[in-house]
């Protein structure tokens, strides 16, 4: 199979704009970088959107829906059906995403990659679907080359429509019972971690149902050692919406949108996108920390800060919805503070502006 489109060149920063906003920045009236991550997010914006005024006011969020084989493996608080449930909720307006959507104005995307329980035709849900499930990767990869590349794909197609809409910027969410599981196993074969160290309590397990999941991983990284490259582990040990998101992130990076990561699993997908194409990094903004147990160890593996801190472990892309008015808050100051010249404040230095 030709995966050659994945490894294809990322858009590069605009390091002359960056310099020109950063250079900006200490011409506000403020002590040097005393606004802290808001001025390292809007340089980070206006080296990526080449612009001397970087936005965040057109907001695209997609949430990659699917199903994982490894829930009969009993590792997950919530019954799978909860999948298709949620994926009627947040297209009925009833979920945190689809609140914060509306707050934001933020167009919310859902796709359907493959659901046990499939609510078939919904307005505002993309049918994309692969197979009523991933495999159980305790007892064979999880995808087939072929559910690899469509996942992929799926990924790469809401980018497309989020170009098309003009988009400022591009949030990738996730919804599948057991894809903590899911994200942990792929997180561990990635980075070399052993499972104890990333397993959590993803919807609510207790100490002991943490346990056998960490077990339930180890299986899978023993039965999946052979997997050789970042892709192949992707295919081995991933499920259809990680997938997505990977191939998401990689065509942003290559379309030149800049991308607001999410929680644990985005992160694990952010991970593997930028395994297979590092050119991605750099278009990877951080929404938040989960309070999921792996997250800040998948976060240093990319020296990722992200902007909050909130105790979140929802998904479905809430955090980094949670973080786009801190954005939007920063591309404000950013264009719209005075200068010491133009309020006639004296600089660090005394001269007078
Ligand atoms: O984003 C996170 O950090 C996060 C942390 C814990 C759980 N989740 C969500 O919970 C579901 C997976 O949890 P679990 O326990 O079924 O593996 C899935 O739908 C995720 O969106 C999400
Ligand atoms: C109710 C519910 C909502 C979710 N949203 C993302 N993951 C979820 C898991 C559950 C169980």
């Amino acid at each position: 199979m030709n995966h050659q489109p994945l490894r294809a060149a990322c858009m590069q920063p605009d390091a002359a704009m960056e310099a020109v906003a950063r250079a900006h920045q200490t011409r506000l009236t403020k002590p040097p970088g005393s606004l802290g991550r808001l001025e390292d997010a809007a340089v980070q914006l206006a080296a990526l959107q080449r612009t001397a005024r970087p936005r965040a006011g057109r907001v695209w969020i997609s949430v990659f829906a699917a199903d994982h084989g490894v829930a009969d493996e009993g590792v997950s608080a919530f019954p799978q059906v909860v999948t298709g449930e949620m994926v009627r909720n947040f297209v009925a307006g009833g979920a945190a995403i689809s609140v914060l959507a509306r707050e934001l104005g933020a167009r919310l995307e859902v796709v359907n990659l493959g659901l046990v329980n499939d609510p078939g035709e919904l307005d505002g849900v993309r049918r994309a679907v692969i197979a009523a499930a991933s495999d159980n990767f305790c007892n064979g990869p999880a995808m087939t080359p072929a559910q690899l590349q469509a996942a992929l794909a799926a990924g790469a197609d809401s980018v497309a429509v989020a170009l098309a809409d003009g988009s400022d910027l591009f949030i990738g969410g996730e919804m599948g019972i057991a894809n903590t599981t899911t994200a942990t196993a792929l997180a561990c074969a990635l980075l070399g971690l052993p499972p104890e160290r990333l397993a959590g309590a993803g919807t609510g397990l207790d100490a002991a149902g943490i346990r056998h999941k960490a077990s339930v991983v180890a299986r899978a990284l023993q039965r999946h050692a052979g997997a050789g490259d970042a892709l192949e582990q992707l295919r081995c040990l991933g499920g259809f919406e990680i997938a997505a998101l990977a191939g998401a992130f990689i065509a942003a990076a290559q379309a030149g949108l800049p991308v607001l990561v999410d929680g644990y699993i985005t992160t694990v997908a952010a991970l593997a996108a930028v395994r297979i194409n590092p050119g991605v990094r750099p278009w990877l903004l951080f929404g938040h920390r989960s309070r999921e147990r792996g997250h800040d160890a998948v976060l240093a593996a990319l020296q990722a800060e992200p902007l909050l801190d909130l105790g979140m472990r929802l998904g479905e892309a809430s955090g980094a919805a949670g973080a786009v008015p801190l954005l939007r808050l920063a591309c404000a100051l950013h264009a719209t503070m005075a200068t010491f010249e133009q309020a006639g404040v004296s600089d660090a230095t005394g001269a007078r502006g």
